[in-house]
């Protein structure tokens, strides 16, 4: 494997004696699309921060490249940072904004203003080219300040929740549009958001942070599936988690018993103890629903409480006897279908190979 772009060994962040990111080890590639997200205040900013220069970390080492860029100031790095407060020149049209820092770099008039034009248009923001920035919308200057980064076409862009004055259409469009050209122009993107949807579809990897350190990395996918701990199972949202002790083993799984019936799992070697306690975890969308009783090792009779819907997906809330909530995932279709009212009893059910039991609590 190629050596790792960014790499952050045992780095610390301390403002006075508070703790904003500890001991952390992260290793970033090149082209890659790496999400970073986590509750308020959980140090995302600060980390965005520190890769690009704004922070000096308070200890370890954050290479980049190879080099050390522990004292590198931002602007001796090829790191733009595209955040909420957007920093854009007041005085100056869009156009102008995006072609600054070409301007800087001594392209000529004729070629800058093709390339501006060129990013205001992939941000679908063209024809407010020549518009005052301070005349337009926050999400206008938003795609402005992308725009500005990206015609730059630098090695690593990071970016601290570039959309969140768009619109739920135009965050769609603008994920579509970002995740093509990072791919197209093989450009490493740090991106820092509070939206699960939005890490979840465009990066390649995600880490989870919590109180300054990192809870997982992984693929969107391995997040979903396999959470580490119960903080990410959590926090991912749409996990059913049950805590029991384990009552047998056999050698592909365990058998675990809770206060809402006995289930089994897969379980890595940690876990595989008889009497010890254990966490695991089944995705929603993982559980199957049925009037009739399945058959399989795991299933559990439920009351339907509520039911949420976004776009052709449904989520059911439900209810065993012993009052564990418990949540089902499905298309709006098969719902119709199964023909659903409120206090109804039904059977959820799932494989075994979908149920894990998490490594740490
Ligand atoms: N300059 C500073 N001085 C003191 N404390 C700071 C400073 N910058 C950040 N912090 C604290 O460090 C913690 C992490 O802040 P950070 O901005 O990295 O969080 P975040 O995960 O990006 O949060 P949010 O999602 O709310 O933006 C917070 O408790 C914050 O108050």
């Amino acid at each position: 494997m190629t050596e790792p772009l960014v790499t952050f060994r045992n780095v610390k962040k301390h403002f006075g004696s508070f703790v904003a990111v500890r001991d952390m080890e992260l290793d970033i590639h090149a082209g890659e699309f790496l999400a970073i997200m986590g509750s308020s205040g959980c140090g995302k900013t600060t980390t965005l921060r520190m890769l690009a220069g704004l922070e000096a970390p308070t200890s370890g080492e954050i290479r980049i490249g190879g080099e050390l860029m522990n004292e590198v100031k931002p602007h001796e790095r090829d790191t733009p940072l595209v955040w909420q407060s957007l920093a854009l020149f007041p005085f100056l049209s869009a156009r102008e904004n995006v072609e600054f820092g070409l301007k800087m770099r001594g392209v000529s008039k004729e070629e800058r203003k093709r390339r501006a034009l060129e990013w205001l248009d992939r941000m679908e923001i063209g024809e407010f080219a020549e518009r005052n920035i301070t005349t337009l919308s926050g999400g206008q200057k938003q795609r402005v300040a992308l725009a500005r980064s990206l015609v730059m076409e630098p090695k690593m862009l990071l970016l601290d929740e570039p959309l969140s004055a768009l619109d739920a259409n135009l965050v769609i469009r603008m994920q579509a549009v970002l995740t093509r050209l990072q791919k197209e122009l093989g450009i490493t993107f740090v991106y820092v958001t509070h939206s699960q949807s939005e890490a979840f579809a465009m990066a390649d990897r995600v880490v989870i942070m919590s109180q300054g350190e990192i809870a997982q990395v992984g693929s969107p996918k391995d997040i979903y599936r396999a959470p580490a701990n119960r903080f990410v199972a959590e926090f991912v949202g749409r996990n059913n988690i049950l805590s029991g002790s384990v009552v047998s083993l056999d050698s592909e799984a365990v058998t675990i018993s809770t206060p809402s019936g006995t289930f089994v799992a897969t379980a890595p070697e940690t876990a595989r103890i008889v009497g010890s306690d254990a966490t695991f975890v089944v995705s929603a969308d993982l559980v199957s629903v049925s009037r009739e009783e399945p058959t399989g090792e795991n299933r559990i009779l439920c009351t339907l409480i509520s039911e949420e819907f976004v776009g052709s997906m449904v989520t059911l809330f439900l209810e065993s006897a012993d009052g564990h909530e418990f949540k089902v995932q499905m298309q709006e279709r098969d719902l119709i279908e199964l023909d659903l009212h409120g206090d109804d009893q039904i059977w959820l059910s799932w494989a075994v190979q979908n149920a894990h039991v998490l490594d740490r609590e």
